[in-house]
């Protein structure tokens, strides 16, 4: 589907998605216990991914009785567990676009006495599951690749008793997360040792957070085997087995997204309409990295508050400088910060970007070339994106989604004061982890037109 952005301006209320991260774990979780409700749920493409792979466990999801009744649309999930013992699913568990789904799945299936096939879209099949492949391959469990190339599709036949375990911690974290919430239902339990140190730590903490919820302990460790109180700096992870999964009173509300919330605070700093703010709900506070855009926007120059006790932020125009911000612990920022980057004066140079190439898309390359379309001035290093701002005179062009939520997200933002009217490629890839971004934009006053039946 293509979307035509028009120059505009932004003012309103707005209301942030469910985070996607928590609801993925949240899904599982649940779906490792006796049967549990997530509240609030994420309703996507990518959860209804993890949705999937629970019910392929022998678990089921079901939307609350007397809610809306359709998926699509829930006010809350109710899950049935398969109790720590995933069945054999009986046909390859399709992951499609998801990356969270595919790691923690993967983990998850080598619990189940019997093989599990895991496969996905084109994006998903290209990208590194091989350290988590060994990993499991090294606690005694067959877990493969079918190409051999470290990529899915996947094959992986448990049961995993559990053991100790290294593991890279500069290419994905999610492959510790997979490890601690499957290591706590083995017999053994596990212990995972970092061969390098960890990216995007803040989602080992969501991790450590949720299953704090669901009543699970899992400890983050310095090299000498001391417990921390965070996943940043750890040099490894042990998590006991024999545990059980059950949230204190049965349930599990699900926090807003600020990787969502990103999205909307870019679109505030750059395109609120002078004198009017932007609102954004849903902002509570929670372990997400990514609530680091209100402290980046500020830095820049936005003017910004954050009430954290109502979880509200307010975000108005203003003139925006270039930043130097380090993405290790919050990868998925990279796409806003270069869009916000384009419209701001001066250099805005995002470091340790390396990770970020291996999402739904190379991300580094893909806004280095989409936002020079549109006239940016950008210059990319391996580990490094800088977006010249001062050079940049941005402009209505076509561009490529690349078939990633957040490049499209992040395009829109950029189109809202290019001048002119971007077209964009791929808008219904949206639906990965904020599925009305398109309605939300144009009811704060987006100019947006959307080719394609039904949209
Ligand atoms: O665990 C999670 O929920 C996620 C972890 C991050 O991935 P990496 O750990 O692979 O960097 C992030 O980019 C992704 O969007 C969600
Ligand atoms: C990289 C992402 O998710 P995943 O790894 O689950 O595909 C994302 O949402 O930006």
């Amino acid at each position: 589907m293509d979307v035509h952005v028009t120059t505009s301006t932004v003012r309103g209320t707005t209301r942030a998605p469910p985070s996607k991260s928590y609801t993925h774990r949240a899904l599982l979780a649940a779906g490792y216990s006796d049967g549990a409700t997530v509240r609030s749920p994420l309703v996507s493409a990518d959860t209804k991914a993890t949705a999937r792979a629970v019910t392929a466990f022998g678990g089921a999801v079901e939307p609350e009785a007397g809610a809306e009744t359709d998926t699509d649309d829930a006010d809350a999930l109710v899950v049935d567990g398969f109790g720590g013992r995933p069945a054999v699913p009986d046909d390859v568990i399709d992951c499609a676009n998801s990356g969270t789904t595919m790691r923690l799945v993967t983990a998850a299936a080598a619990l189940a006495d019997g093989t599990t096939v895991l496969t996905g879209d084109g994006s998903l099949r290209s990208r590194p599951q091989g350290p988590l492949l060994e990993a499991l391959a090294d606690l005694g469990v067959r877990a493969e690749s079918t190409r051999g190339n470290g990529q899915a599709p996947l094959v992986v036949s448990g049961p995993l008793a559990g053991g100790e375990v290294a593991i890279p911690g500069d290419v994905s974290s999610q492959y510790v997360t997979a490890l601690l919430m499957a290591g706590a239902v083995t017999d053994e339990g596990v212990e995972v040792d970092l061969t390098t140190p960890l990216k995007s730590a803040p989602y080992v903490d969501i991790t450590l957070e949720l299953l704090a919820d669901f009543g699970i302990e899992a400890t983050p460790v310095d090299d000498g085997g001391d417990a921390l109180d965070g996943a940043a700096g750890a040099a490894g992870f042990v998590v006991d087995g024999g545990q059980s999964y059950a949230p204190a009173d049965g349930s599990y509300t699900v926090p807003g997204d600020f990787s969502s919330i990103s999205y909307l605070v870019a679109a505030g700093a750059v395109a609120a309409e002078p004198g009017e703010p932007v609102r954004i709900e849903g902002a509570v506070p929670s372990a997400q990295g990514d609530s680091a855009i209100v402290e980046i926007a500020e830095r820049m120059g936005a003017e910004i508050e954050w009430d954290r006790e109502v979880g509200v932020i307010t975000v108005r125009r203003s003139e925006l400088s270039g930043v130097e911000v380090d993405v290790g612990d919050t990868p998925d920022l990279l796409p806003t910060i270069a869009a916000l980057g384009a419209v701001a004066d001066g250099d805005t140079t995002i470091t340790n970007c390396e990770h970020v190439r291996y999402k739904e898309t190379d991300r580094v390359s893909a806004m280095a070339e989409e936002l020079a379309k549109m006239g940016a001035e950008t210059t990319e290093e391996p580990d490094t994106l800088t977006v010249h701002g001062s050079e940049s005179d941005l402009r209505g062009a076509t561009v490529d989604g690349r078939a990633d939520h957040r490049i499209v997200m992040s395009l829109a933002v950029a189109a809202l004061v290019a001048e002119g009217t971007t077209t964009i490629h791929g808008g219904e890839h949206v639906d990965v982890s904020f599925p009305n971004f398109f309605d939300a934009m144009a009811d704060l006053g987006m100019a947006v037109e959307r080719d394609g039946a039904g949209e």
